[in-house]
């Protein structure tokens, strides 16, 4: 089936959050997300990736309707399309969050250990998160967990144990099965590898496809990590200071990326028989408490020309299912020739 004729769960429409603070009277405001619209599609796995503070997780944070003060949704919608019937998270009520939320849709947030709580068995954990939004208790609660824990390749005495009692990897398997055991619509994850040995990371990675293809749901993952992208996700988004700068199918935008920033990204990947350091993109990324005029990455894109400075490109489409926001994305080459990095497929 074409990507086109596939039904869109999400469609995110000019998106602004901003965390706004006031200190001492003197207010702040950074513009973490501002101005996103995309769509995801039923069954996609969509991969978001840009340099640090670029707001990959205040915008998936919004997503996952995890909005926490300062940060708050400004302008914009965020429209999901479950089987229950239809939902704005960015203006849902707690009430319309709470009766999605784990059975629609499910968040693995940064670092596993923050979900876990310490001092509770994980088995009492799978019951406070999952029990309810199941609609089950007693032993056909049990049989649903055990048989979920048996399909992440858990052992069932983790039930009983405590999340300090188990290895990195295991408790991000732990982490994962909550995030799943109700079978969600869509799922979202915060860099679900990071942190994580390259065997266990592996690992951790099938496991989140196998799951999204047995239960056809939708995943959005964040990782500042390429290699992942290539190895996981169906469409990949960038985003640069608060905005998405390009997205299409992930082979695409390895090959042929239509934004100067995407080509350093991937030009940036390690590839096999490297024997020197890749070059690094020069400058850091702006501040989003006063973010430049024009396209945000002018002051480090070596294509730059006046426009750029003036003006923000709005994001066009450049090839099939690929979009870029850039005045010149027609002169943008590829870094790296026809080197295949490590792990993006031929
Ligand atoms: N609680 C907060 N209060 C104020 N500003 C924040 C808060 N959390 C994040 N920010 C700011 O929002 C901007 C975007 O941060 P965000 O964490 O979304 O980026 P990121 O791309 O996910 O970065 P990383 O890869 O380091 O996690 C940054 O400028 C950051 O300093």
């Amino acid at each position: 089936m074409s990507r086109d004729s596939k039904e869109d769960v999400l469609k995110v429409e000019g998106l602004k959050a901003y965390y706004q603070m006031n200190y001492f009277g003197v207010s702040r405001e950074v513009r973490a997300v501002d101005g996103i619209t995309m769509n995801i599609k039923k069954g996609e796995v969509y991969g978001i990736a840009g340099e640090s503070s670029s707001g990959k997780t205040s915008f998936i944070k919004v997503l996952a309707a995890a909005i926490r003060p300062p940060l708050r949704v400004v302008d914009g919608t965020v429209k999901y399309n479950f089987k229950s019937g239809p939902i704005d998270v960015a203006h849902a009520s707690p009430a319309q969050i709470e009766a999605v939320r784990w059975k629609n849709l499910s968040y693995i947030m940064q670092g596993s250990m923050s979900v876990l709580n310490p001092v509770r068995k994980i088995g009492k954990t799978f019951h406070d998160f999952a029990a309810r939004p199941l609609g089950l208790s007693g032993k056909a609660f049990e049989a649903r967990v055990l048989g979920h824990l048996e399909r992440l390749k858990l052992p069932a005495e983790v039930l009983n144990a405590y999340p300090h009692e188990l290895s990195g990897g295991m408790r991000q398997r732990v982490t994962i099965g909550l995030a799943t055991v109700c079978h969600p619509e869509f799922i979202i994850a915060d860099e679900p590898t990071t942190a994580l040995d390259v065997v266990v990371q592996k690992e951790v990675l099938s496991l989140i496809r196998d799951i999204q293809a047995e239960m056809n749901s939708s995943v959005v993952f964040v990782t500042h990590d390429m290699s992942v992208h290539a190895n996981v996700a169906d469409r990949v988004g960038i985003i640069y200071a608060g905005r998405l700068v390009e997205e299409g199918p992930t082979r695409q935008m390895f090959f042929t990326p239509k934004h100067p920033y995407t080509a350093h990204l991937v030009a940036s990947l390690p590839r096999i028989g490297d024997t020197q350091q890749r070059p690094a993109l020069e400058g850091r990324p702006p501040n989003l408490a006063d973010p430049p005029s024009g396209c945000r990455f002018h002051p480090r894109c070596p294509l730059a020309v006046d426009k750029c400075k003036q003006e923000a490109p709005p994001m066009e489409v450049v090839a099939p299912d690929q979009r870029s926001a850039c005045w010149r994305w027609q002169d943008v080459k590829p870094l790296v020739g026809a080197a295949k990095p490590a792990g993006v497929m031929a």
